[in-house]
């Protein structure tokens, strides 16, 4: 199965005070409506930060800061293997314009669970949970 290389932007509002996380909605293709976070494929001689910085310029023409990875997941869906690495976020420039997404939330961390993800990203989300949580004990 040939593997997909993917690195996806989870945006908060602050890392080391984080409230919120920023979620969109696939605008096409077979997984259209359903929710993941920014991202995309990387591009032949990308690092994962320049492929990064790139999609998000174009997904929703914003600059942005990376900061620690949370998760690489690794996922098979029927036609592909995902391998996605997944860095927390923040907004450095710019005003958020959707321009591939069906639409976008900024989700509460009592909101994560209530919306249809992709597959490969429940297990991210319950690692984001587990993240927010220990950051709230320091
Ligand atoms: N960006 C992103 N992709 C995800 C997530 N979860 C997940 O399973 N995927 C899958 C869906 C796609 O099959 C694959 C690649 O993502 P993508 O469609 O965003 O790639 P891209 O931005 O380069 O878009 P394209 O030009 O290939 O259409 O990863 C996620 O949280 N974010
Ligand atoms: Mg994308």
């Amino acid at each position: 199965m040939k593997t997909v290389k993917v690195v996806a932007a989870v945006i908060c509002d602050s890392f080391e005070n984080t409230t919120k996380i920023f979620a969109t909605a696939r605008g096409y293709g077979d997984f259209k409506g359903q929710w993941e976070f920014p991202g995309g494929k990387l591009e032949f001689g990308e690092t994962l930060h320049e492929a990064l910085v790139r999609e998000i310029k174009e997904e929703l023409d914003i600059k942005i800061e990376i900061g620690e990875l949370i998760d690489t997941i690794e996922y098979d869906y029927p036609n592909f293997h995902l391998s996605m690495d997944c860095f927390w976020c923040i907004v450095t420039d710019g005003e958020i314009i959707l321009k591939e997404a069906e639409t976008a939330r900024w989700l509460k961390k009592d909101e994560l669970d209530t919306i249809d993800w992709l597959p490969a990203d429940r297990t991210l989300i319950d690692k984001i949970e587990s993240q927010l949580a220990d950051l709230q004990k320091l």
